[in-house]
């Protein structure tokens, strides 16, 4: 099967909005691949964290980037071997993450294995350039959104279930901190392409989303 042919759903949006409970559950449905691109990123950040290298080295860092020892495992991900599935979910991971997702050759590194997930039945992937950069010929592209206030609610909720102390006021900060560095960055920016179907949240149900995601695929495939 040509590459090309192979359906795609894109699902891209701020922090928090929802994007990767939403793409699992679609991506579970249609029994699609299902990738998080923002898990990249975050293994990046990961690695320089651990190897201790300076965040500014862009050559060092696309180094890092090309050279990931990765595997994706149902729900869990492995980083040389050692299950770093919530290590990366840090605040701290993330926003490195977000701050190294500035660089251009990061994300050149990052292209062709983003790439090389679009493998039949499809794809369904989230992240921030996944519509506008990554797959511009994706069948659907959504773009996924929800107010701050709601998002930190969402976000301080995740938190404490998980048994991790959180404050909203911080949580709320640490929002609008991230979507202003990554909608307004030179490179890759996130925002909501001319082909984007935009899907506000706010008062939406996970339920209803997913519904709605699949309703606008089936109704463009
Ligand atoms: N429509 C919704 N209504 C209520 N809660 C939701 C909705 N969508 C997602 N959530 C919840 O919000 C939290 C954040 O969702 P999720 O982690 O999928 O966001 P994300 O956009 O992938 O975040 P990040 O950009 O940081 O990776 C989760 O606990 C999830 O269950
Ligand atoms: N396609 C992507 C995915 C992620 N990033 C950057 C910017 C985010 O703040 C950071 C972490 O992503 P998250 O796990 O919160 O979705 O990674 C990006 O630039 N492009």
């Amino acid at each position: 099967m040509d590459s090309d042919s192979i359906p795609v759903i894109t699902i891209d949006g701020p922090s928090a909005s929802g994007k990767g409970t939403i793409a699992q559950l679609v991506a579970k449905k249609l029994a699609f691949h299902y990738l998080d691109s923002g898990a990249l990123y975050r293994l990046v950040a990961l690695s320089v964290i651990q190897s201790n290298v300076d965040s500014t080295n862009e050559s060092a860092l696309a180094d890092i980037a090309l050279n990931l020892n990765v595997r994706f495992h149902d729900s869990s991900l492995q980083l040389n071997g050692e299950d770093v599935t919530n290590s990366i979910r840090t605040e701290e991971c993330g926003k490195l993450a977000s701050i190294i997702a500035r660089q251009l050759k990061v994300r050149a590194a990052l292209l062709q294995r983003q790439r090389a997930f679009r493998q039949p039945p499809g794809l369904v992937t989230d992240g921030r350039d996944m519509g506008t950069v990554v797959f511009p010929d994706a069948t659907l592209k959504i773009f996924l959104t929800a107010s701050a206030e709601e998002r930190a609610q969402r976000r301080y909720k995740q938190l404490i279930e998980k048994g991790i102390n959180a404050n909203i006021q911080t949580l709320l900060q640490d929002i609008y901190e991230r979507d202003a560095r990554d909608s307004t960055r030179d490179i890759s920016p996130l925002k909501q392409g001319e082909d984007t179907k935009l899907l506000d949240t706010t008062s939406l149900s996970i339920e209803e989303v997913v519904n709605e995601v699949l309703r606008l695929y089936n109704a463009c495939r």
